[in-house]
């Protein structure tokens, strides 16, 4: 996942291969509560792993379920209807999926049982209504307490008393504001089916119904068998009980699956990109995305677990669509709809303002920065084509779908533009898919040259890999330590028996390194040289086999190669002038001798390595007078490098200077 503050995707132009989507929010959390609920225990596989289904688990382990994982397999073992804790207070985060089944579970539960629940959230879920849920538990008689605006979270539910619920008679839901509310009286009210069947009626036009789909569709694999007439009225037959169904496992996320199909539609032209875990088999209302997609003029096939898409027309076409039966994927479209030939239109969204953010005023203000026109009223987005990109600083409000829908303007360049686009808080994806910049930047292709370098050039011991590293953190970026290339190619010709001085035969061995990274890890030719890679000797050799130009040469493609999506930071001695004379950003950094030597001492001492002050300045001033006068890439600041003297700056200081440079040269702006 990337925790930085900001991630800048260069602007890119083609996708391929294939995605294996994290497993459904709808369906994990909707799974979690039923095994909960129900008696004995029940294997989840490929339970969706997020914000979202942690504050589920959480809670149900307050509330007494046991949770044991085995791998990949997560084994509940549920409360079988009776409570085991009857007081907790539970924190559930920004999670719908949690919070309005809870309420009616716990509601239902502490009304018979006796017990007392306080449910409560992020200050954005405290906006988010539940008001004609408690209305219905009220009805029912639950006691329902507001602890905060009345039709929001926090909530109390249960006052500690044991009270009888009128189940006799139909409970009144309301449903065109949030299909949860339903799904949530669907999932507990089996709870006091014992004397009769329940009944529910919904008040108003349901909304979202492919939601109520994958609700009846699990509670059926948990035993329980809802009498539908139309969308109006569900009877829960008397005597329904959970029965735990031993072993289930939950399917793709077919909203995550919007992006990539989006992708393929976008960008898929020289082969498609494959999605797997969820297929046109799927039970999740959101697989009707590919329906709008294909409308939009993707090619999609697919079968059981599994989606192809390419390109199909180009531009895409825009559309006009009820998206009403898949509001949380409609919002790709809105994004989808910035490369279409004509306008799009998507109606019958009211939801999307009582979402993880008012969805709608949301995207259509980060649409607008990208330079889109767009209309929004109260239930519909219209959005014009774009031509003229702006390089934007997408602002994400907290919420997943914002941060994944609006990445797909990356690929402005198909559309006339060649602009990065910057996503605020890229870590929101968390919520539904942690690792979903991983898996995009797995599939795509930068636009040739696009791939922003920083790089940091600088004499031995003056903080390069320090600063280079942590630049790579806060933006995300990948890092090449050059210096390590070098190591280990005198590494590799030592143990070939190659003499240091035979620039042809160190060549020949440090083409043929199999070298592998990871994270502080190095290996070389299936063995850990990670200590011996960094002593003062391995620098030493280093610098004698550094001066060839055939070594350099040899081990050009290779450092080139790191310069891959999101983007590079890149320390050494040539990566300005020779490697990366592209590089966005170059800084000279150096330090005065004696500061170098005595932080190398300390850095030596640190590690327990005992050292000689005196013989290291000495090394330094060797290594400096090498590197600096060797004909081939020489040590030295490039044209148009920014000199760093960090004799008397601390690490962040310097960091600090940098990231200021590094935003001079971005297009975005101020940063906010
Ligand atoms: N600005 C700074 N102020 C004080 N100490 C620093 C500063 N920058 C780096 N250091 C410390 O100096 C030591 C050497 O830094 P680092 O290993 O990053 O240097 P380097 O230039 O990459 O060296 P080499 O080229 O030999 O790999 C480290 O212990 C690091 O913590
Ligand atoms: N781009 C580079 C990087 C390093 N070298 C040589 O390798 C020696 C070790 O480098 P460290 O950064 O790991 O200390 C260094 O002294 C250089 O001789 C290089 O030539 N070009």
């Amino acid at each position: 996942m990337f925790d930085t503050a900001f991630l800048d995707l260069p602007p890119l132009v083609s996708a391929r291969g294939t995605v294996r989507l994290p497993g459904s929010k709808s369906i994990s959390n909707r799974v979690l509560l039923l095994a909960g609920l129900a008696e004995g225990s029940t294997a989840v596989h490929d339970l969706l792993d997020s914000d979202d289904t942690r504050v589920m688990l959480a809670a149900l382990e307050q509330l007494g379920c046991t949770l044991q994982r085995d791998g990949a397999v997560l084994h509940v073992t549920g409360l079988g209807g009776h409570l085991q804790a009857r007081q907790a207070q539970l924190f559930l985060g920004n999670a719908g999926t949690a919070m309005r089944p809870l309420t009616a579970a716990l509601a239902v539960l502490a009304a018979t049982q006796g017990g007392a629940f306080e449910l409560s959230g992020v200050p954005r879920m405290h906006e988010r209504p539940i008001g004609d849920l408690v209305d219905a538990l009220r009805a029912l008689g639950c006691p329902v307490a507001d602890l905060g605006q009345p039709g929001y979270p926090p909530l109390r539910v249960g006052d500690g008393a044991v009270h009888a619920l009128h189940t006799a008679r139909p409970i009144p839901v309301r449903g065109d504001v949030s299909s949860q509310f339903l799904t949530a009286l669907l999932l507990a009210l089996p709870l006091v089916s014992a004397d009769g069947p329940v009944v529910i009626e919904v008040v108003g036009e349901l909304i979202s119904k492919p939601y109520i789909e994958i609700t009846l569709n699990l509670l059926a694999r948990f035993g329980i068998t809802v009498q539908r007439e139309g969308w109006q009225r569900f009877t829960i037959p008397q005597g329904s009980a959970y029965r735990s169904p031993g072993s289930i496992h939950v399917e793709g996320d077919a909203s995550s699956a919007s992006y990539f199909i989006a992708l393929g539609a976008i960008a898929g032209t020289d082969a498609p990109v494959r999605i797997e875990g969820v297929g046109l088999d799927a039970i999740q209302g959101d697989i009707r995305f590919v329906e709008a997609a294909q409308a939009m003029g993707a090619q999609v096939s697919g079968g059981p677990g599994w989606l192809e898409v390419r390109r199909g027309a180009w531009p895409l076409k825009g559309i006009t669509l009820d998206c009403n039966h898949i509001p949380d994927a409609a919002m790709t479209l809105a994004v989808m709809a910035l490369y279409a030939d004509g306008p799009t239109r998507l109606t019958n969204i009211a939801s999307w303002r009582v979402k993880e953010t008012d969805r709608i005023a949301a995207m259509a203000t980060e649409l607008r920065q990208l330079g889109a026109t767009v209309t929004e009223g109260p239930d519909f987005i219209e959005v014009q084509p774009l031509h003229a990109w702006r390089a934007a600083h997408i602002h994400t409000y907290d919420d997943h779908r914002m941060a994944m829908c609006l990445s797909l303007a990356a690929f402005n360049p198909l559309a006339g533009g060649s602009v990065p686009v910057r996503i605020a808080d890229p870590k929101c994806v968390a919520k539904t898919f942690p690792d979903y910049f991983e898996a995009l930047f797995s599939l795509v292709e930068p636009l040739p040259g696009a791939v922003p370098v920083i790089a940091v050039d600088g004499p031995t011991a003056s903080g390069k890999g320090t600063l280079a590293a942590e630049l790579a953190e806060r933006l995300g970026y990948h890092l090449l330590d050059s210096g390590a290339l070098y190591r280990a190619a005198a590494l590799a010709a030592r143990a070939a028996g190659v003499a240091l001085d035979d620039g042809a035969g160190v060549a020949q061995v440090a083409a043929a390194m199999a070298l592998r990274f990871q994270g502080q890890q190095v290996w070389l030719d299936g063995r850990d040289i990670s200590d011996e890679l960094r002593l003062e000797t391995t620098g030493a050799l280093a610098s004698q086999v550094s001066v060839h130009p055939a070594v350099r040469q040899a081990l050009h493609d290779v450092q080139l190669s790191f310069a891959r999506v999101p983007g590079l930071v890149a320390d050494g001695r040539d990566m300005g002038t020779v490697v990366f004379p592209g590089a966005a950003l170059k800084v000279f950094l150096t330090a005065s001798a004696d500061q170098r030597a005595e932080r190398r001492y300390k850095q030596l001492i640190s590690k327990g390595i005992s050292a000689n002050i005196d013989s290291l300045r000495a090394d330094i001033r060797a290594r400096d007078e090498r590197d600096m006068n060797r004909s081939a890439a020489p040590l030295k600041p490039a044209e148009d490098a920014v000199l760093l003297d960090n004799s008397q700056l601390g690490i962040e200081e310097s960091v600090q200077r940098c990231l200021g440079w590094w935003h001079e040269r971005r297009p975005f702006g101020r940063l906010a």
